[in-house]
This record gives structure tokens, C-alpha cells and sequence, in this order.
């Protein structure tokens, strides 16, 4: 009698777009049975289900149909082509499973709330069918329920919390991307990439994008191998510095799993010692920090981590904001930043501080705004660093001295960038202004009308005297 064949393996792909360092993929390869690899795109939940699934930004969507290109493209080459499905994955996973003829969906497991209930949703769905949904450890450095502080409660606060990491964090292992992969014969028919619609069409918006990025794994170790070489050692001071190219800009391959944090902590500990590769790793633990974060709070993209902040007297001004997402804002610093994220799909860290603090404290609007607004437009929208951020930012989240830090935009520009090249390249209307004026130009009626540059929307000074005043009357209606 002829041995039956064995049934294939699917590999469900979500925020892991890569071949090497991926449990899922390396154990169905390593089990020499016919693998069919997945992705299924939802543009209305994410890879999420439950309360807080989001529909993905449009940044987010472009990333996604490149680096699905490109890792179709890999997978390809292994053997085994990636197939493509459109739909709810709770749905999708289970008829492509049937078709495959599966017996186990593999799946990397995830940290965030909304990918950890569709994984639940999955698997009832699945068992039902008797297929069984094997999840591998997530992509994260810690598992955030065994990080506890003294009192076996979560950290609330980074240092000790990365003490904490650092200390119970042995060199991570990671694996090889598989050799060869076996076709399903005959394989899951594939959807078309372009039947998604994951691209921008009119406007098509998406150009300053295309000349900044390359989505894909092998374009993250170029980023990699660059930073390592190039600016690690600077780090520590010239990540500050938002006209240099000094960071690493690892963030949306992070984002998309195109390279892992296990890979890059490796690579950086390796191949980099001194205070630029400490101080890279810290920010590497701020990353762990904000999903820790996440997984203690699964709310946090909507509300205040302190919950007092849900009664602050935000105000209602659309016009505002309209100008804060524009880049009209009348600060440079601000209006730079805002114009780098619409036209590249990514800010600058400190820049981010700085616009994030000017629409929270200076603008009184809700910090929720500044998330949404984020979350549509960056290529690194991330489910947990984005909100975490923005309650830092507010002073409602994780921190140690909250709402009392709130920047002045001119100080902070005058700081981190004394020349005004940043300002510059990105308010080209600003280009003639001298080094003295280019954080302040309004102290140049002449010159604002030369320009035609944006009137402040507001004076920071009374601004931040508003900010303060409804702050400190949130303290004493808290304290009542
Ligand atoms: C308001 C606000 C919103 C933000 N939203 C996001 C977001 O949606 N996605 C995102 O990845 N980062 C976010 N950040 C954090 C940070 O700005 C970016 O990670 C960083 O600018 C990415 O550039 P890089 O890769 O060159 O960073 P590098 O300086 O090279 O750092 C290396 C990596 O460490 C991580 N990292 C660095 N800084 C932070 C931080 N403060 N918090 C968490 N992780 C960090 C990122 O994964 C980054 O790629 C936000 C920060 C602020 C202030």
C-alpha cells in the first residue's frame, strides 16, 4: 500500500514578514512535510480582533504591500510561494487550511491585545475544523508576565524595569532562515497583491515614501550593517540631532518583524561596545517597555493610564489641529516635523517629543488626536510604542515627573538644531531666514512677511500658563 502524503503545514505570517530568525517558518521547514505559507490582509482590523483591533494607517498599508512583495519573493525562492488571502483571518485560516488539506496552522504568538484575541478566535475556529494552532514564543526580548518589581507587581517606571530586563536577559537565540521550503502540491490558490488596494491611488501620496524607504528584511540589515558601522559610536549624542542621519531608522522593520529584536540586540552587542551601543539597547528596552506596557494596560491607545486625565478640559478646536497635521503651526521646529512625517511616513524622535508636547500643552487637544494622527501616517505605527509614547508625552502614562515637562518649541529648536538645517529641508519657505531668526521668525515682521511663513497659532508663554492652570485644576478636582 502507498504511504499517504503528509499533510502540510500552513505558516500563518502577521507581524513577521522575514524568513530568518522565525520559529514558525524553521520548525514546519524542519518538518520536511510540504509548508503553505500565509498572509491574511484585513484592512479594517489589523491583524487584530476585539475591542482593540484598529484598521491599519496608510503608511502602514504602503509598508505592507511592499514588504509582502518582497517577501513573496523570498519565499518563492525557497520553494514554497506565499499565498495571499483577503478577509477575517479567524475565517480565511481555516478554509485555506481545508483546501491545503492541514492538520496545524503555525503562528508566531503575539503581545499585542488585539493579535493575542484573534489567536484565541483562530483556534476555536480551527479545533472546530480539528485542526490544531501550534503558536511560537513572540518576537519580544521579556516575557511581561514574569517581569515583576519587588512587590510582584508590574513596573511602572522604564529604569528599573530595563535593570530588570538587563539583568534576566540571557544572549537571544536566533535561527537560521530555512534552506529550502516543500511545496503543498496542489498549493492554496493566491489572491493578487493588487486586489487589496493597500496603495495609495488619487492622490497618490505615497512618493516622498518610495524615495526614503525599502521596505523587506534584506534592506533592515542594510539599515543595520550602516548604523553599526556608521553612527553607533555617536549615538548617544547624535540621536538628538534631527538634521543628522544618527539613528538607526530600524523602526518600521521592526515594526513589520522584517528583523527582530533578538537580531538586532545581538548584532549591536557584538559588534559595538561603549556608551553609543548602551544607549542604543536602552532604546531597544524602550521598545519592550511600551509593549509591557500594552500587555498590562490593552487600553492605552484610548485611555490615560491615569485615569484622571479622562476628566482634563481638552479643548475642541478642528481648525487647530488641521494646522498642527499640516505643518502650519507657526514654530518651526514643529511645522518641520509635521511636513517630514506627511512627506516621508516617519519623524525624528525628538521631534516627535517636541510636536507631540506643542498639540497636548500648547494646543490643550487631546492626546488621542496626536495618536490617531500617527497611527495613519507613520510607516512605524506601532501598537504599543505609539500610544506609550504619546501618554508619556501627555504626562498620563508611565513616568516618573509627568505633566510639569512641557517643551518650548524655540528653546528645543535652538538646541538640537542651532544651525536650522532640519527647519530648512522641510519649510523650504524658511530657507533665506538667518541662523538667528530660524526658530523664531515672527521677531522679524519683515521677514514673516517676506516669507509668507505661518502667524504662531498661539504664544507658548500663555500657552503653557493655560496648560499649567488646567492641569493644576485637574489636581484639585482629583484631590476633592
Ligand atoms: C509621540 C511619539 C510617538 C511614537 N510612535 C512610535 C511608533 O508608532 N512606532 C515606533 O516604533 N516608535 C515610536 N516612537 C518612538 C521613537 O520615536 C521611534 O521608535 C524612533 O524615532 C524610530 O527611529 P529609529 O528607528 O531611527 O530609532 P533609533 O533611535 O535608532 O532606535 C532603535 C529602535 O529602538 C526603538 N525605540 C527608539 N526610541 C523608542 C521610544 N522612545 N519608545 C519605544 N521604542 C523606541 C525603535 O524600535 C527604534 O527603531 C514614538 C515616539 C514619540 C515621542
Amino acid at each position: 500500500m502507498a504511504a499517504s502524503a503528509p499533510a502540510p503545514i500552513v505558516v500563518l505570517f502577521r507581524d513577521d514578514l522575514r524568513l530568518a530568525d522565525h520559529p514558525a517558518l524553521h520548525a514546519a521547514a524542519g518538518r520536511g512535510v510540504p509548508v503553505v505559507p500565509l498572509f491574511v490582509v484585513d484592512r479594517d482590523h489589523g491583524l487584530g480582533d476585539g475591542p482593540t483591533a484598529r484598521p491599519l494607517g496608510g503608511a502602514v498599508r504602503w509598508w505592507l504591500h511592499h514588504s509582502l512583495e518582497r517577501l513573496s519573493a523570498g519565499l518563492a525562492r525557497l520553494g514554497a510561494p506565499l499565498v495571499l488571502r483577503g478577509g477575517r483571518p479567524a475565517d480565511v485560516v481555516p478554509q485555506v487550511a481545508g483546501e491545503a488539506g492541514a492538520a496545524e496552522v503555525f503562528v508566531i504568538g503575539s503581545l499585542d491585545p488585539a493579535q493575542a484575541a484573534a489567536e484565541k478566535r483562530l483556534a476555536d475556529a480551527l479545533e472546530r475544523q480539528g485542526v490544531r494552532l501550534v503558536v511560537f514564543p513572540h518576537d519580544h526580548l521579556i516575557d511581561p508576565a514574569r517581569l515583576r518589581n519587588g512587590s510582584g507587581q508590574p513596573y511602572q517606571v522604564y529604569t528599573p524595569f530595563f535593570r530588570a530586563l538587563r539583568q534576566g536577559l540571557e544572549r537571544p537565540v536566533t535561527l537560521p532562515a530555512p534552506d529550502a521550503l516543500r511545496p503543498a502540491s496542489p498549493a492554496p490558490a493566491p489572491e493578487s497583491l493588487a486586489s487589496f488596494g493597500l496603495l495609495p491611488t488619487a492622490p497618490d501620496w505615497a512618493g516622498g515614501l518610495r524615495d526614503t524607504w525599502t521596505p523587506g528584511e534584506d534592506a533592515a540589515w542594510t539599515r543595520l550593517h550602516a548604523f553599526l558601522e556608521t553612527h553607533v559610536a555617536g549615538y548617544r549624542t547624535g540621536r538628538n540631532i534631527p538634521a543628522e542621519p544618527a539613528t538607526s531608522r530600524l523602526s518600521p522593520h521592526l515594526r513589520f518583524g522584517e528583523i527582530t529584536a533578538r537580531q538586532v540586540w545581538n548584532a549591536v552587542s557584538a559588534m559595538a561596545e561603549g556608551q553609543g551601543a548602551e544607549t542604543f539597547l536602552g532604546e531597544i528596552g524602550w521598545r519592550e517597555f511600551s509593549a509591557y506596557q500594552v500587555v498590562h494596560h490593552p487600553d492605552m491607545a484610548r485611555r490615560s493610564l491615569r485615569h484622571e486625565y479622562d476628566a482634563f478640559p481638552w479643548r475642541d478646536a478642528p481648525d487647530e489641529l488641521r494646522a498642527w497635521q499640516r505643518g502650519r503651526t507657526g514654530y518651526p521646529i514643529v511645522d518641520a516635523g509635521m511636513r517630514e512625517l506627511w512627506q516621508t511616513g516617519w519623524m525624528h524622535n525628538r521631534v516627535r517629543m517636541i510636536v507631540g508636547s506643542f498639540l497636548v500643552k500648547d494646543l490643550l487637544l487631546p492626546w488621542q488626536m496626536g495618536e490617531a494622527w500617527f497611527h495613519d501616517t507613520l510607516v512605524d505605527a506601532h501598537w504599543a510604542n505609539n500610544p506609550a509614547s504619546w501618554q508619556w508625552v501627555a504626562g498620563c502614562g508611565a513616568d516618573a515627573a509627568p505633566y510639569f515637562r512641557i517643551f518650548n518649541p524655540v528653546l528645543q529648536g535652538e538646541k538640537f538644531d542651532p544651525r536650522g538645517h532640519y527647519v530648512r529641508r522641510w519649510v523650504p519657505e524658511l530657507a533665506g531666514v538667518s541662523d538667528r531668526l530660524i526658530h523664531r521668525p515672527w521677531d522679524s515682521p519683515l521677514e514673516v512677511a517676506r516669507t509668507g511663513y505661518a502667524q504662531p497659532l498661539v504664544d507658548h508663554g500663555a500657552a503653557r500658563h493655560r496648560a499649567l492652570a488646567a492641569w493644576r485644576g485637574l489636581k484639585d478636582e482629583a484631590a476633592e
